[in-house]
C-alpha cells in the first residue's frame, strides 16, 4: 500500500512532468492482487518450486564447505569427489527448477493479463458511442493492447523477481549460521544502498509512464493518419514537411525519454554491482581475518564468499522488482481507468423485450438533449488533445422539447438546416444516447425499459456514409445475419440493387470491400449498406440519405432500393430527396433542436412558412432546378432530382 501511495506523491517538476492523466489510486495494489485469486493453485506450486530454487542455491555453499575442510584439508579424495558430484547433481536440479519456475510465472502472467484484456474488451464494447467519438482511436487500441502487453511483460518478470525474496530470506539464514558477524554486517550494509536506491526508482518510474505515453500518443497519430482517410486528407491537403516533422519531433521526444531511462536503468545496476563488490571485499577482509585468528575454517570463509555472491543477486533482482511492482500498478491502473468508465447508457436489470414480429411506433414527448461532457464520458488521457478547460464544460441543449409522433409503418422525413438536431434525433431512436428530459418510446415503451438485444433488433440504421469493414462483400453482409444462406444473401443484394454490381464482379461476393469500404463507390457503399439492413429486417429504419449527386443510374438504383428497405417498416429518414420528402407520411422541418414544422409535402408548402421558404429557396437554385421536378412514383421512370442540401443552409 505505501509504494502505492508514494506514486501519488511523484513530485513534478518542469523538466520532467508527470504524464498529466494517470494517477495511481489509493487501492490499486488490493485490486491488482485480486487478479491473482483465481490463480492461487499456481502461485502456491510457484512459491513451492522456489523454495526448492533457494534449497539447492544455499545447499551448494555447505558442499563446498564440506568439500574443502573434510575433503581438501583433511585430504579425503572420496569426501572430494562426493562433494562435487553431488554440487553438479544439484547446478542441473536447480536449472530444471528455474525452467519449470519459467513456466509457471508465464502461466500465471498470461492468465491474468487474459482476465484483464477480456474484461477491458468487455467493458470498453459497453461503453456508449459518446466515448468512441471523444476518444482518439490510436490511443485507445494502445492501452487496450500495447500497454497490456507491456505490463504482461513486466508482470511475469515481477514473478521471476518474486523468487528473490525467498532466496534473500534462506540465504540470510544461512549466513547467521555460519557467522552471525557477517551476517549483521551484510545486514547493516542493504539498507544503506537501499535508500538512494528509492530516489533511482522513482526516476525509472516516472520515465516509464512517460515512455508509454510518447509510444501510445505517437500510435494514435500513424493510425490517425495512415488510416484511409487520413491517408487521403494528408494527400490532399497535408503539409508533409511539417508532418514529418510532427513525427521527427515525437519519435525524437521517444528516443529523449528512452535514453534517460537507459541511463538510469544503468545507474540502478552500478549501484548494485558496486554494492556487492564493496561487500564483498569488506566480508573478505573481516572474514579472512578471523580464519587466520582461527575463529573459523577456510571452508567457512569459502561458503560465505560463495552465499554473498547468493545473496546481493536477489538483491539486485529484488530492488528491480520496485521498479518493476510500480510499472506494473501503472500499468494496471491505466486499465482500471478505462474499466472504472461507469457506461452512461446501461441496461436496466429488469429490462423488457420489444415485441418481435410488430412494427412499432416511435414517440418523442418532450425531449431535450445536450451531449455529454469530456468528463462525463471519456478520459483526459484517451484525448490527446482534450484542453482542460473542456473537460466538464456543460455542452448547449441541441434538442429542445422535441415531440412528435411516428405511426407505425409510416415514414417520417426529418428536414432543416446543418446543425438543427436532425441527426441527433435519430441517434436517440436508436438509444446511441438518452435524453436529459422527456421520453422516447416505441411501441409504447421507453426506450430505457427495453433490453439492448430487442433494441438492436429492432432499429436498423443506415448511414450517409456506410461503414463497411476491411472484409469481402460477403462477410460485411454476414455481419448482419450470421445464419444467412447464400440465396438470402443474393435475395437482399437484389432488394438493394446491387445484385448486378456483385455478378459482374470476378470475386463475386468473396471481392474485398477495402479499409472502411473505400474501394466501392458510395452509391455502392450505400446499397451494400442497404442489403444489410434488408438481411436483418428490421421493423424500425433509421436512413440519413446520401447528399452526394449520383450519377443517375446510381440515383435510380439507390432509390428502388430504399422502397424497399423502407416498405412495411416505422422510418425515420433524414431526407435529403425530394421524391423521399413527396412520399413522407409527415416532414418535420428541424431548426434550432426544435420541431419548427410538421405536415405533409402539401400542407407544409401551402403553409407558406420555413418549409415552403426553404423549399422555394431551394429550386430558386438554377443548379438545381432540374427540368423535371415533378418525380413520377413508378420507380423505374426515376430520373436524377434535385438534392435539397439541407434545405439551402449547406451541408
Ligand atoms: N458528439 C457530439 N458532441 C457534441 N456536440 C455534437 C455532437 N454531435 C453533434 N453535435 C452538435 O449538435 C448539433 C446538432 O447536430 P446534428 O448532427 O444533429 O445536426 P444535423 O441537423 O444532423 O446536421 P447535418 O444536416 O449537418 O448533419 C450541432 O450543433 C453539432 O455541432
Amino acid at each position: 500500500m505505501d509504494m502505492v501511495l508514494r506514486f501519488e506523491g511523484v513530485d513534478k517538476s518542469p523538466d520532467d512532468p508527470d504524464p498529466w492523466v494517470t494517477k495511481v489510486r489509493k487501492g490499486t495494489l488490493r485490486r491488482v492482487l485480486a487478479y491473482f485469486r483465481p490463480h492461487v493453485g499456481k502461485v502456491a506450486l510457484f512459491c513451492l518450486v522456489a523454495v526448492l530454487e533457494s534449497l539447492i542455491v544455499v545447499a551448494t555453499p555447505l558442499l563446498l564447505k564440506e568439500l574443502i575442510d573434510n575433503g581438501i584439508v583433511k585430504n579425503d579424495l572420496g569426501v572430494v569427489i562426493l562433494m562435487a558430484g553431488l554440487t553438479a547433481v544439484l547446478a542441473v536440479l536447480g536449472a530444471g527448477l528455474t525452467m519449470v519456475s519459467g513456466y509457471i510465472s508465464g502461466r500465471i502472467g498470461e492468465g491474468i493479463t487474459y482476465d484483464l484484456r477480456v474484461q477491458a474488451l468487455g467493458h470498453v464494447r459497453r461503453l456508449p458511442i459518446a466515448f468512441f467519438t471523444r476518444t482518439q482511436t490510436g490511443v485507445l487500441v494502445g492501452r487496450l493492447h500495447t500497454e497490456l502487453i507491456m505490463a504482461q511483460q513486466h508482470f511475469t518478470g515481477l514473478l521471476m523477481a518474486a523468487t528473490s525474496v525467498v532466496m534473500v530470506v534462506v540465504v540470510l539464514a544461512e549466513l547467521i549460521y555460519l557467522s552471525w558477524i557477517v551476517a549483521i554486517v551484510s545486514l547493516v550494509l542493504i539498507p544503506i544502498f537501499l535508500v538512494p536506491w528509492i530516489r533511482v526508482g522513482r526516476a525509472i518510474q516516472r520515465r516509464s509512464i512517460r515512455l508509454m505515453d510518447a509510444n501510445t500518443g505517437l500510435g494514435g497519430l500513424l493510425q490517425e493518419r495512415f488510416n484511409v482517410q487520413g491517408a487521403m486528407l494528408s494527400k490532399l491537403f497535408g503539409r508533409p514537411a511539417e508532418e514529418m516533422a510532427e513525427y521527427e519531433e515525437r519519435a525524437g521526444e521517444i528516443r529523449k525519454i528512452g535514453v534517460s531511462l537507459s541511463v538510469w536503468g544503468r545507474m540502478a545496476f552500478v549501484m548494485m554491482a558496486l554494492m556487492a563488490s564493496l561487500a564483498t571485499a569488506l566480508v573478505y577482509g573481516i572474514g579472512g581475518g578471523l580464519v587466520l585468528a582461527g575463529a573459523f575454517e577456510l571452508g567457512t570463509l569459502v561458503a560465505i564468499a560463495t552465499l554473498l555472491q547468493r545473496l546481493f543477486g536477489p538483491i539486485t533482482q529484488l530492488s528491480g522488482m520496485q521498479e518493476l511492482a510500480q510499472t506494473v500498478v501503472v500499468s494496471f491502473s491505466r486499465v482500471f481507468e478505462l474499466l472504472d468508465l461507469k457506461p452512461l447508457i446501461q441496461e436496466r436489470p429488469d429490462a423488457i423485450a420489444l415485441k418481435k414480429k410488430v412494427v412499432p411506433d416511435v414517440e418523442f414527448e418532450h425531449v431535450s438533449f445536450r451531449y455529454p461532457t469530456a468528463d462525463e464520458v471519456s478520459l483526459a488521457s484517451l484525448e490527446h488533445l482534450r484542453a482542460e478547460r473542456e473537460r466538464s464544460e456543460v455542452t448547449p441543449d441541441v434538442l429542445r422539447d422535441v415531440s412528435f409522433h411516428a405511426q407505425a409503418g409510416t415514414l417520417t422525413a426529418l428536414v432543416g438546416p446543418s446543425g438543427a438536431g436532425k441527426s441527433t434525433i435519430t441517434h436517440l431512436v436508436s438509444r446511441l444516447y438518452d435524453p436529459n428530459g422527456g421520453t422516447v418510446r416505441l411501441g409504447g415503451h421507453d426506450l430505457r425499459d427495453l433490453t439492448f438485444e430487442s433494441l438492436r433488433e429492432a432499429v436498423g440504421v443506415v448511414s450517409q456514409d456506410a461503414y463497411l469493414f476491411h472484409d469481402t462483400i460477403r462477410e460485411n453482409l454476414l455481419y448482419a445475419r450470421p445464419t444467412a444462406t447464400e440465396d438470402e444473401l443474393m435475395e437482399a443484394c437484389k432488394g438493394a440493387q446491387i445484385r448486378d454490381l456483385i455478378d459482374s464482379l470476378p470475386l463475386g461476393l468473396d471481392t474485398v470491400t477495402g479499409d472502411r469500404g473505400y474501394r466501392m463507390s458510395g452509391g455502392e457503399k450505400q446499397r451494400l449498406a442497404i442489403a444489410r439492413l434488408l438481411l436483418k429486417e428490421p421493423s424500425i429504419v433509421v436512413l440519413d440519405e446520401a447528399t452526394a449527386h449520383l450519377d443517375s443510374e446510381s440515383e435510380a438504383a439507390v432509390q428502388r432500393a430504399l422502397k424497399t428497405a423502407l416498405h412495411g417498416r416505422t422510418s425515420l429518414v433524414i431526407a435529403h430527396r425530394l421524391s423521399t420528402i413527396r412520399e413522407a407520411d409527415q416532414i418535420l422541418v428541424i431548426d434550432g433542436g426544435r420541431v419548427r414544422e410538421r405536415g405533409t409535402h402539401d400542407e407544409l408548402l401551402a403553409q407558406g412558412g420555413l418549409y415552403a421558404e426553404l423549399y422555394h429557396t431551394q429550386f430558386a437554385n438554377p443548379a438545381a432546378n432540374d427540368p423535371k421536378p415533378e418525380i413520377e412514383d413508378e420507380l423505374d421512370d426515376i430520373e436524377p432530382e434535385p438534392v435539397i442540401q439541407h434545405m439551402g443552409y449547406g451541408g
